[in-house]
């Protein structure tokens, strides 16, 4: 143990302060460990072992559908992932960002369109994708959302006769487990809760409720009207989202679905297995099994049942192309002989895009001291509370539309506040990949002023992109093309959102912290007047980037030319394979995507098992 001699103290001492002092601090430094996940234990499962079912991908889906399959013992189980378990910073809540970039991130990046994004280095944009037991529930911001009925109600009009908003609000209540006692009070949020599932969901406290009720109260003024719970089903108006945490901690389904199971032996999860290919046999179109690296061992799988797909939006369709399904010209340009040709696997690919709205004020002023920063981490290490506890923004949000005839929201705004002065700024849009003219007009308005970044999301876009092969080698990432405003209704559509908002430097809180919205310095944007519709056509068609909902590449419907899945998420054209993740979401829904995607593995798994006579049919 390290004596300090006290050199850099005025007072002498007989020794015993800095010891007293030392000890705490080491015994901080060793409470970081108790931070740590006790996840399953990964198994190694020798070269042609066979399984009922292999589920490829251990996300948000894949854990669920992973934990009800195993439910059945004499089914046995082989869940694959290609990532390793989540290191401990994706448990604390307040660093959700920190993941983005690092080795649990596939870390993709969108091809320049030379359209739109032209505001971001090479016009590309970063989308990030998780890579770890949980998946991009892992690394995503815990942000929870149901979606309105009539998303679902879109789906079962397509003929998707499963997903009719019945079935589908069964499911929601399956899997969630609503903790925060005071909203549980309330009959009216906990009756649109379930309350004993898997998946905690829970409110916050902020370090800032001040601000937090001012900013509300200005989306009221501005009529997104104030709703005490704007996470449930079919919501509208502003307030307090809910999230995936308890305790300070992050809970994704791989949490609150595998690590509840460790004792189950009919399930066997190997980490770090990157499927390159499935088995396909090409004369009578039957699954065999999977091919896989191991901790780059080349190994065989069988499965006697089925394969899973379960590997999100982008892999997905990518491992089905590289495995011969797909549109039989993009195969055969890229040397691989096609088993199914199957032309919407990797198309309709659609995202909730967002565009920055900076406003500025005098308030928050305060920057917290070297002190009270490091008192906050203490504070956490202690009893999990404090800032680190929280997300990393405010936690509200706002659902709206301009078409007071519809029943579902066009827009959702969600704050990110930054205090005056502070290095974040210029941090998050960099990290983003913003042209640095952007960056430093932002950055610079922050110096003397709070900055709040309202990022405003299309929630239903018409605009659809698509995903093909870069080649045929599984480990070269796929070609995301974005298409973001392809669809020239989206453009005005997000004009219209945008121009909804920036009202909110009007309204009372906000004139009294004297806001005022920022030019954003962006060359071809520059001679427009601020706050034009002229004007944001050009940042929002520039400055477009993803908030990490790509879905629709695989596509449920009902017959094959117009789709990759059928209902039951069967692949059309090929036997004993199915794809349970966010890839087969018709449309995107009004909100983010993780509950949706939660609710599928939930419906997905439970569909597999009325396949095999295991669950009795849900009807509505
Ligand atoms: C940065 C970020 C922030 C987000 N924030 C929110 C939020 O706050 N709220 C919200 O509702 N939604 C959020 N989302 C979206 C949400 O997390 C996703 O919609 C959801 O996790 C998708 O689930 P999935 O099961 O389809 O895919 P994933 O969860 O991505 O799971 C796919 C899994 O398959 C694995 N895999 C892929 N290829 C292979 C292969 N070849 N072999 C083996 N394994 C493979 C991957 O490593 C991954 O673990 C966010 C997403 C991101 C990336």
């Amino acid at each position: 143990m390290c004596r300090y001699t006290n050199s850099s103290c005025l007072s002498p001492t007989v020794g015993a302060v800095p010891e007293l002092f030392s000890s705490a601090l080491q015994f901080f430094a060793a409470a970081q460990c108790l931070l740590t996940e006790d996840w399953p234990p990964d198994t190694i499962v020798s070269d042609k072992s066979r399984f009922d079912f292999i589920i490829i991908g251990a996300g948000t889906c894949g854990s669920i559908v992973a934990n009800r399959l195993s439910e059945i013992k004499n089914w046995n189980i082989l869940l694959l992932e290609a990532g390793g378990l989540p290191p401990v910073e994706s448990n604390i809540i307040a660093l959700d960002q920190q993941l983005i970039g690092s080795k649990y991130d596939w870390n993709y990046i969108t091809e320049n369109d030379r359209r739109s994004s032209q505001g971001f280095v090479n016009g590309t944009v970063i989308w990030p994708r998780g890579k770890m037991l949980g998946g991009s529930g892992g690394i995503n911001g815990m942000i929870y959302f149901k979606g309105n009925d009539f998303d679902f109600q879109r789906w079962y009009d397509a003929g998707n006769k499963e997903w009719h908003p019945k079935i589908v609000r069964y499911f929601y209540k399956k899997l969630e487990s609503l903790q925060d006692a005071s909203q549980l009070r309330n009959p009216f949020i906990r009756r649109n809760y379930g309350l004993n599932g898997n998946l905690i969901i829970n409110s916050l406290n902020s370090s800032n409720e001040h601000l937090i009720e001012s900013v509300i109260n200005s989306f009221d003024e501005i009529s997104f009207r104030r709703n005490c719970d704007i996470s449930a089903l079919n919501a509208f108006g502003s307030g307090k989202f809910k999230i995936n945490g308890s305790n300070g901690r992050r809970v994704s389904t791989a949490k609150a679905y595998l690590n509840t199971i460790k004792k189950r032996k009919n399930l066997k999860i190997v980490t770090n297995a990157f499927v390159t290919k499935i088995l396909i046999d090409s004369v009578t179109k039957t699954t065999e099994g999977v091919e896989v690296e191991v901790q780059g061992q080349k190994k065989t799988f069988y499965a006697n049942l089925e394969v899973i797909l379960s590997a999100g939006t982008i892999n997905t369709p990518q491992i089905l192309m590289i495995s011969g399904i797909g549109p039989e010209d993009q195969l055969s340009s890229k040397g691989i002989s096609c088993k199914v040709d199957s032309p919407m696997v990797g198309k309709n690919l659609q995202d909730h895009a967002i565009v920055p709205v900076t406003v500025y004020g005098d308030k928050p002023k305060k920057k917290k001291s070297e002190a009270e920063r490091n008192f906050d981490i203490i504070r956490y290490l202690y009893n999990r509370s404090g800032p680190l506890a929280y997300i990393s923004s405010p936690g509200i949000a706002a659902l709206y539309t301009d078409d007071p005839n519809l029943p579902y929201p066009k827009f959702q705004s969600f704050l990110i506040l930054y205090e005056k002065n502070t290095s974040s700024v210029r941090e998050a849009f960099e990290k983003r990949g913003y042209k640095q003219s952007v960056v430093n007009s932002i950055s610079k308005l922050n110096t003397n002023h709070a900055l709040y970044h309202f990022a405003i999301t299309l929630l239903h876009p018409h605009s659809k992109g698509y995903i093909r092969l870069r080649s045929n080698n599984p480990k070269d990432p796929p070609l995301i093309y974005t298409n973001y405003f392809s669809d020239p209704r989206d453009l005005r559509s997000c004009v219209r959102g945008v121009k909804m908002l920036t009202k909110i430097t009007r309204t009372t809180y906000f004139k009294s912290i004297n806001g005022f919205l920022g030019r954003i310095n962006l060359e071809p944007c520059n001679d427009y007047e601020l706050d034009s519709a002229e004007y944001w056509k050009c940042i929002c068609l520039n400055l477009v980037t993803t908030v990490y909902h790509p879905v629709g590449t695989c596509k449920m419907g009902v017959e094959p030319k117009t789709s990759v899945v059928s209902s039951r998420l069967k692949v059309y054209g090929v036997a004993k394979l199915r794809i349970i993740d966010a890839s087969v979401m018709p449309n995107e829904i009004s909100g983010n995507t993780n509950a949706a995607c939660a609710m599928i593995g939930e419906r997905g798994a439970a569909i597999v098992k009325e396949d095999y006579s295991k669950e009795k049919q849900y009807s509505i």
